[in-house]
């Protein structure tokens, strides 16, 4: 049994149908469907098993029949168990098919919207967690839940009728009875509403923690704090197991309310039925045949809603996953940004339709432009000219801003005042998937991923890259062999070789999609003398015709500009 989430009560009020998942959900009605007709033929076989049932006996008991006679009827009743069974595993195989293909589209869409939302407003030990484990949790409320809410629709609606026409008084009590399942789990629903949020977010802040501890370990090792987390680790379990233990109490009490309410409904009907039967109003095979049948229906109305409550708990978390997803999904995307932002070192490849970039090496003005981070002090005013088809040297001192105004050439950060424009052209007024398609950009700790490093150089276009320009494009950088293997974060390069393997992504860029503007953050920020050297002369065709824009405090960059810009 798994933790609630938080919108347990909103969906078991509405009866947890999630409208929104079964829309997005390529094949869910076709599921729907198959649950359907899957729920008529077990609602069929529990009605034909009980009648055999009961006509058995009855038969064996109060009517002397003797095994031939019986024997019709005893196969009949081997083939509804069969049936049954036969029926179970195939709706075994449609759930696990259905679910598979509603956690792939899932995870596809959010991944999509991801990508096309501004950068670095998710966490992403959260992110990681919601889009992998969270949509598992999917399974139970596809394969278990859904089927179950078929069932709880289907079965209790065939037995009374079956139990109206047999045994009206009997019928009744369970027609008064029955509205009370659902009416104690949305009560119970309810009740835990609050308990269920705070569950999800201690399991949140379980997985941002453990992201960041596992980022921080060596760190954390080197200044002996390692074993310090243990306590901290402790805490944070603790809470998340406080958490779920109560609400596996609550999940516990609720199973526990239910069966009670079933099960005294079902004996009020066998003291009704049994009454008769002792002073005579059933009499003979046939009135214990209908006793036996009241009797064996009776529970069966009940066991599918016992069961919707019971796969709730089950799936509850999934479906408080796919609330986040949906809350991804409808994010707003940045303006223009439909198609993914390429330009960043991570990004995947985006689609190959690609906005025209910008036609020519163009001048860049700030004017008195400010950025601000939430909870800082604003950067200092900004105003500058960086002139087209040139090299600028940003030289201003560690912490005024230099990557942050890159990054806004990319858009990815916003001036809180003042304006940034392209030949005399807001930013705002541009398409930003046209700017990005326009610039090369290294920025100051490039993000490799697991792979070669010839890999990680071909992030740089959409396009796979032919073999010689990425072999060029090493080249130029000073980059490790092509081959090198580079495991996630850049593990097994030096941070100088890092850097270079950035720096020969933003030049394979450059080479193959022509990019007028060149931004480099600290290109040569780890180098020796000597390999610097060689970098900034490789990177001289490079400048040439484009507007380049370098954050460095080195000797030998500043030496290359034809400008140089501090504030
Ligand atoms: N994501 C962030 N959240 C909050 N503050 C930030 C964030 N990124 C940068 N800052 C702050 O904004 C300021 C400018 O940072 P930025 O990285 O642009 O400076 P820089 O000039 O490139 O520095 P350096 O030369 O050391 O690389 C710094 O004070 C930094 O602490």
């Amino acid at each position: 049994m798994t933790p609630l989430a938080p919108q347990y009560t909103r969906n078991a009020a509405a009866g947890a149908f999630d409208r929104r998942l079964l829309h997005r959900a390529r094949g869910a009605s076709v599921y729907i469907g198959v649950c359907a007709a899957l729920g008529l033929a077990q609602t069929a076989c529990v009605i034909a098993g009980a009648w055999l049932t009961a006509s058995l006996v009855a038969g064996a008991f109060a009517g002397g029949q003797d095994l031939a006679a019986l024997t019709p009827r005893l196969i009949g009743l081997a083939a509804v168990l069969a049936a049954r069974a036969l029926l179970a595993s195939v709706q075994e195989a449609a759930a696990n098919r259905a679910a598979a293909g509603v956690k792939s589209g899932l995870r596809r869409q959010a991944l999509e919207r991801l990508m096309r939302l501004p950068s670095g407003t998710r966490h992403t030990g959260e992110t990681a967690q919601l889009l992998v484990r969270g949509i598992d949790a999917l399974d139970a409320y596809f394969a278990r839940y859904l089927p179950q809410l078929v069932l709880a629709a289907l079965v209790p609606a065939g037995v009374l009728a079956v139990m109206f026409l047999a045994h009206p008084p009997a019928a009744l009590v369970v027609a008064l009875t029955l509205p009370l399942i659902p009416l104690f789990g949305v009560l119970i629903g309810r009740y835990t509403k609050a308990r269920a949020e705070r569950q999800w977010a201690s399991t949140s802040a379980l997985a941002h923690h453990f992201a960041d501890l596992v980022a921080g370990l060596p760190t954390l090792k080197a200044f002996g704090r390692a074993g310090r987390q243990a306590g901290a680790i402790q805490v944070t379990t603790g809470e998340y197991r406080r958490r779920s233990m109560a609400l596996l109490r609550v999940a516990f009490c609720s199973a526990l309310v239910l069966e009670l309410a079933a099960s005294l409904s079902v004996a009020v009907v066998a003291v009704t039925v049994g009454v008769q039967l002792v002073e005579g109003g059933l009499a003979g095979q046939a009135g214990l045949q209908t006793a036996l049948l009241v009797l064996i229906l009776a529970p069966e109305a009940y066991l599918p809603l016992r069961g919707v409550g019971t796969h709730y708990h089950a799936s509850a978390e999934g479906l408080a996953a796919a609330e986040r997803v949906f809350a991804i999904l409808a994010e707003p995307v940045e303006p223009g940004g439909d198609a993914a932002p390429h330009a960043g070192p991570a990004a995947l490849p985006a689609a190959p339709h690609l906005p025209p970039p910008l036609r020519r090496a163009p001048t860049i003005m700030f004017r008195r432009t400010v950025f601000g981070y939430p909870g800082r002090d604003p950067l200092p005013e900004i105003s500058l000219t960086v002139p087209a088809a040139q090299t600028t040297v940003l030289t201003a001192r560690s912490g005024a801003g230099k990557s942050t105004l890159l990054a806004a050439l990319l858009g990815f950060r916003r001036p809180v005042t003042g304006s940034i424009a392209f030949d005399g052209t807001d930013l705002s007024g541009l398409d930003p998937a046209a700017v990005r398609r326009s610039i090369s950009w290294l920025p100051q700790r490039p993000v490799l991923i697991d792979g070669t490093v010839a890999d990680n150089v071909r992030l740089a276009v959409p396009e796979d890259a032919p073999d010689a320009a990425v072999a060029k494009a090493i080249a130029a950088a000073h980059a490790p062999d092509a081959r090198r293997r580079v495991a996630a974060n850049g593990a097994g390069l030096s941070a100088g070789e890092a850097a270079r393997v950035g720096l020969a992504r933003a030049l394979l860029r450059a080479d193959l999609l022509d990019t007028p503007v060149l931004l480099l953050d600290e290109p040569t920020a780890h180098l020796d003398a000597d390999t610097e050297r060689a970098v900034l002369e490789s990177l001289a065709p490079y400048r040439e015709q484009r507007t380049v824009l370098i954050a460095s405090h080195r000797e030998a960059v500043r030496a290359i500009a034809d400008r140089e810009v501090a504030w």
